[in-house]
């Protein structure tokens, strides 16, 4: 197998992305977890920039990496300015990396119109910052900015650019589709063009503007490009780019290309999930390989199939990049849904059973009234319960009252609830406040019931989505309410439908405190 380099930029390029700004500490945690994962460089940022990227530079050197190479990024020296007194230039020696990768004009309309030199002036510029770079610096990377813009432009002056650097005696001339607008076989053709008249060795930093970034790449390395440039998640300017998390395992899987070894790559979900959060963002679930979405099954006709072999709608093993298979439930089921979710829930359950075709009949009248079970499996697993007769009955609710009152115009409502709960032989009646409706009845109701189930303790109200339901759809107008509740170990998904907000919020409550007893038990 031919051996690719992977060169990340999620703390250079990545950083770029509107809302993503990532502290110090945040990109050593990133670039820790990168070298981890197997990649070859790593990107740190522009120490030219700000101050945050001149510490990371400093900070990084006290990590002990296990193999990646830390690159810095800047720009070719200013007009006018020799490298050596060009600040960028020296601050990227100073930052003492393992590389340095500057980008330059191959453009003639950017040099012309951004920079607003001359053409000859530009390749002064490209020529002199790298050979001088390359006495100060172990690798030196040359970023052909929209190369590939420019080559349609202007053939003969992208190559002249090329030439400058290659002359400068770089270790890697990477081509880049800045603007993220290049087609896959306009790569391909110009790649074949440049491979004629360069012999330095080729990278590629696709932006994914048109959504071709990945395939860019992958066209790239296919035509003999032995640096790829990417992101985890693709984040990075305007709409990302290429994206590692579908790059890693399409250049191991489908072009049996080494990058990383087998057992790196079954970090690679762990990976993008941790530079979500870091990063503050949701992760896309429906994102390619990685996401919660990807090998999850949702048509009865594909979980049917994929039992019998899960290749018949899964392109690869999800194992292979950390995933897994999941079945989804909803008025899309078939008998295989459930028999799958009952496998999965521990529950015995037989396909000729009359009581499957039932819970699938539940299931599809309850969601046409507006329920969804998909983010609500906790919901779906009591129904099932229930509708085998494996349900116990922890408690019962003999009625509840929320008040909502607003004493004067510049004072802050108050919200109160009531709840009147029976267990066993004994019956409480419990009242609390809350900073609203919902959270005082979850409040009454958590101590009405504390009392007698200590463990209700650990739940953790995480998530609470309200939904108004469009009216003419299903039988009524109506309200979703989709909660996300969690303990030390697990974490659920209830849901309750209603025309009144506070009763749909009462539903999905009671499920969420109903599933967690039905698990202590189980446990215990
Ligand atoms: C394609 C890419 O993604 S490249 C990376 C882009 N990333 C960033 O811009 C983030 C970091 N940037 C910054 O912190 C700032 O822009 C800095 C510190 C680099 C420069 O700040 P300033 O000196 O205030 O300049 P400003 O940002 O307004 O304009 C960019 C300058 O870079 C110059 N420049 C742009 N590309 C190049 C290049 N390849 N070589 C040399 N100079 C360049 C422009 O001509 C302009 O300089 P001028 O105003 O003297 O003509
Ligand atoms: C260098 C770079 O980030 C680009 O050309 O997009």
């Amino acid at each position: 197998m031919s051996l690719v380099k992977l060169y990340d930029t999620t703390l250079r390029d990545g950083t770029q992305a509107e809302d993503i700004s990532l502290l110090v500490e945040d990109k050593v945690r990133i670039a820790r977890k990168l070298d981890e994962l197997g990649i070859q460089y790593i990107e740190g940022g522009w120490p030219g920039s700000n101050p945050k990227d001149v510490a990371f530079f400093k900070d990084i050197k006290k990590e002990k990496l296990r193999q990646a190479k830390i690159a810095a990024f800047g720009s070719t020296r200013r007009a006018k300015v020799t490298p050596d007194k060009d600040n960028n230039i020296v601050t990227l020696i100073k930052a003492e990396a393992d590389a340095i990768t500057i980008f330059g004009k191959t453009w003639d309309f950017h040099v012309r119109e951004a920079l607003r030199i001359s053409l000859e002036e530009n390749l002064e510029l490209i020529y002199d910052s790298l050979e001088y770079l390359k006495k100060h610096a172990p690798e030196v990377f040359y970023d052909a900015e929209h190369f590939f813009d420019g080559y349609k432009a202007n053939p003969d002056y992208a190559i002249k650019t090329l030439k400058a650097a290659e002359e400068a005696n770089v270790d890697c001339i990477i081509l880049c589709d800045t603007n993220g607008g290049t087609m896959p076989f306009e790569v391909a053709e110009i790649i074949k063009a440049v491979k004629e008249q360069i012999k330095t060795p080729l990278g590629i930093h696709a932006h994914n503007d048109s959504e071709c970034a990945v395939a860019n790449s992958l066209h790239a390395v296919d035509l003999g490009i032995v640096q790829v440039q990417g992101t985890i998640n693709g984040f990075g300017e305007r709409c990302g780019n290429a994206n590692l998390c579908s790059i890693i395992p399409a250049l191991k899987i489908k072009m049996a290309k080494e990058c990383i070894s087998d057992e790196q790559m079954r970090h690679l979900r762990e990976l993008s999930r941790f530079v979500y959060e870091l990063a503050n963002i949701s992760p896309d679930k429906h994102q390619a390989y990685v996401g919660n979405s990807a090998f999850a099954h949702k048509g009865g006709v594909h979980v049917s199939a994929i039992q019998r072999h899960p290749e018949t709608y899964e392109h690869m093993r999800p194992e292979r990049v950390g995933n897994c298979t999941r079945v989804l439930v909803s008025d899309l089921s078939g008998r295989s849904n459930i028999l799958a979710k009952a496998e999965e829930f521990n529950i015995n359950l037989d396909s000729k059973d009359p009581v499957t075709l039932e819970i699938l009949d539940n299931i599809k009248e309850m969601e046409n009234r507006g329920y969804q079970f998909e983010g609500a499996e906790a919901s779906f697993e009591l129904l099932m319960k229930k509708a085998l007769g494996t349900h116990r009955k922890f408690f019962t609710v003999l009625g509840f009252r929320v008040i909502d009152e607003k004493r004067g115009e510049d004072q802050k409502p108050l919200a109160e609830a009531t709840i009147m709960v029976r267990v066993g032989g004994k019956v409480e009646h419990t009242a609390a406040e809350g900073s609203g409706p919902v959270n005082a009845l979850d409040n009454a109701i958590r101590k009405a019931l504390e009392k007698f189930y200590p463990k209700l303790k650990e739940v953790k109200l995480l998530d609470y989505k309200v939904r108004v339901l469009p009216a003419g759809q299903g039988t009524a107008s109506s309200t979703r309410v989709l909660i996300e509740s969690g303990d030390r170990h697990t974490r659920w998904g209830t849901v309750g439908v209603s025309d009144n907000i506070i009763d749909a919020s009462y539903q999905a409550l009671i499920d969420s405190i109903d599933f967690k007893l039905h698990k202590s038990e189980e446990q215990e």
